[in-house]
């Protein structure tokens, strides 16, 4: 499927109000609201994140709508004075819609109203947001299509975001649209998928000549529309496609880090986690059992636990943050608070004046070379005979029901990596494996979490996976490298969503 932007008005539930009270009184500006079409109208910027309020004399009950739930307001050319907004639930969000007729004594007021309640709705969130939606239509269950037209495509087409909608044909075919994409067209693309998509966008965005500029200007987001949707829950903290649309449509673009792997003579980008061990397998061993559901990967972790694995590999760290928890605790707090209430464009600025990424506008040199040269001189490859988990993660939540790397910012200059052995008792890494489903594995004992900048892991078996951002890539040697705010996503914050230590 392949269409493009001019969108209908979307189908909402609409409220048409009469100018039944329109004689409220003879002015259209009054205290506390503006007249409209009968009704008043006060933007209200003093309750929690202001809202709109619409008083009607002959129904004395307010009908407040909050500025996050606004998608759109204007006065057509009809002379329609009108508020798209969602009604929610926790799981939902519901496209609605009221219309007001004005007429030449309030249309000014009505314009002016229209204009304010879009300034507050949006801040500093760009409006008309030029998105191109990526649809995997195999994408999990193969429902990611329907899940797209019923729950996403409503919101977005309220909000009058230019949208240019695509299906993938192939493995593989997102890198190619991103390789070749007219990046002065676009401010990003959403994948309706898992986070293979993204992992494909971000690889097709760094394969180009302007790999940097391309990275620092489309922003990436994610509709779930896959079986793994960990980088929407990061973001939008949500798996609800249309709560999460809505997330998106509020969102600015964040800078965020990206991750290097080389791997024999490939050049990967990761934006998510990589792994080794019972993580890895129990994921990608098991996609035989995808019958069984989301079980599979229980299954597969509690198999390899009873049976204590280890996968013995060589390990060398480039630390970031030295200490111990409390030294990465004290990490995490300071970035946040140096990130909280800055606007993203000054975030982004920031970030390119103190830039580690060098010159030009191609992908950004490897400061620590490649996995086939000498190891830099300030490291070591340690010997991990019983190395259990292995995992370095870009983002805190690495599944729904995993925050594998609580202390995870989007843009912190390093990455986190949690290891452990295989050998520990059953109930312990059985406990830990628990509590990882809320974060607060991480400063247990028999965990080892660290900020990095750059590892190397050798593994010493012959045969056993690898998991890039969920994707099998050969179980051979690899060196990774932190890019400091190489790439975008569209984001409310520069935090992980329902994360922080
Ligand atoms: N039309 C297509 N046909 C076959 N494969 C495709 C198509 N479009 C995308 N793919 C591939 O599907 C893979 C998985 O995609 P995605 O992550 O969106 O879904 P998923 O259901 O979460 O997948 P998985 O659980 O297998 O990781 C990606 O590697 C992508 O290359």
């Amino acid at each position: 499927m392949s269409s493009s932007t001019s969108l209908p008005v979307p189908t909402a539930t609409t409220m048409l109000l009469s100018r039944e009270a329109s004689s409220i009184d003879g002015s259209s500006t009054m205290k506390g609201g503006v007249r409209i079409g009968g009704r008043i109208i006060e933007v209200d910027d003093g309750s929690e994140g202001g809202s709109v309020v619409i008083r009607d004399k002959t129904e004395p009950a307010e009908r407040r709508i909050n500025f996050y739930d606004i998608l759109y307001a204007e006065v057509t050319a009809e002379g329609v004075f009108t508020i798209d907004y969602v009604t929610t639930t926790k799981t939902k969000a519901t496209p609605q819609r009221i219309e007001l007729r004005t007429d030449q004594d309030d249309r000014k007021a009505a314009e002016e109203t229209a204009k304010r309640i879009l300034e507050r709705a949006y801040g500093d969130s760009p409006l008309h947001k030029r998105l191109l939606i990526l649809i995997n239509p195999f994408g999990g269950t193969g429902a990611a299509t329907k899940i797209f037209n019923t729950s996403c495509l409503p919101l977005l087409q309220a909000s009058r975001s230019n949208i240019t909608v695509q299906s993938t044909t192939h493995s593989g075919h997102a890198t190619e649209i991103a390789k070749d994409l007219d990046i002065s067209a676009y401010d990003g693309i959403l994948c309706c998928s898992g986070d293979g998509l993204p992992h494909e966008v971000y690889n097709g965005l760094a394969a180009r000549p302007d790999a940097k500029k391309a990275l620092q200007t489309i922003a990436v987001a994610q509709l779930p529309g896959g079986s793994g949707n960990a980088m929407c829950h990061n973001l939008t903290g949500t798996g609800s496609p249309s709560l999460a649309t809505l997330s998106i449509i509020k969102s600015t673009k964040q800078p965020i880090d990206l991750v290097s792997i080389t791997q024999g003579t490939r050049r990967i980008i990761s934006f998510l986690s990589q792994s080794l061990g019972i993580v890895a397998e129990a994921d990608l061993a098991t996609e035989h059992l995808r019958w069984m559901g989301d079980t599979r990967f229980v299954w597969g972790v509690m198999q390899r636990l009873w049976r204590r694995q280890t996968w013995p590999c060589e390990l060398a760290v480039k630390v970031s943050v030295e200490g111990g928890v409390e030294e990465v605790r004290e990490h995490y707090r300071k970035v946040h608070a140096a990130s909280q209430d800055v606007r993203a464009e000054e975030l982004a600025a920031r970030l390119r004046s103190e830039d580690d990424l060098g010159e030009g506008e191609g992908l950004p040199a490897l400061k620590y070379g490649t996995v086939n040269d000498p190891l830099p001189s300030d490291w070591e490859l340690v010997p991990h005979p019983n190395m259990g988990n292995f995992y370095a993660g870009n983002m805190a939540w690495v599944s729904a029901d995993a925050l594998m790397f609580p202390a995870s910012l989007p843009h912190e200059g390093c990455f986190d990596l949690v290891t452990m052995d295989g050998t520990l008792p059953r109930m312990e890494a059985l406990k830990i494996m628990g509590a990882s489903e809320n974060g607060k594995h991480w400063d247990m004992d028999h965990v080892l979490y660290r900020k990095v900048l750059a590892y190397r892991i050798v593994p010493t078996e012959r045969e056993g996976y690898v998991s890039v951002d969920g994707e099998r890539i050969p179980f051979e040697r690899w060196q990774a490298e932190v890019h400091h705010g190489l790439g975008r996503v569209w984001a409310r914050g520069a935090v992980y969503q329902n994360a922080g230590v």
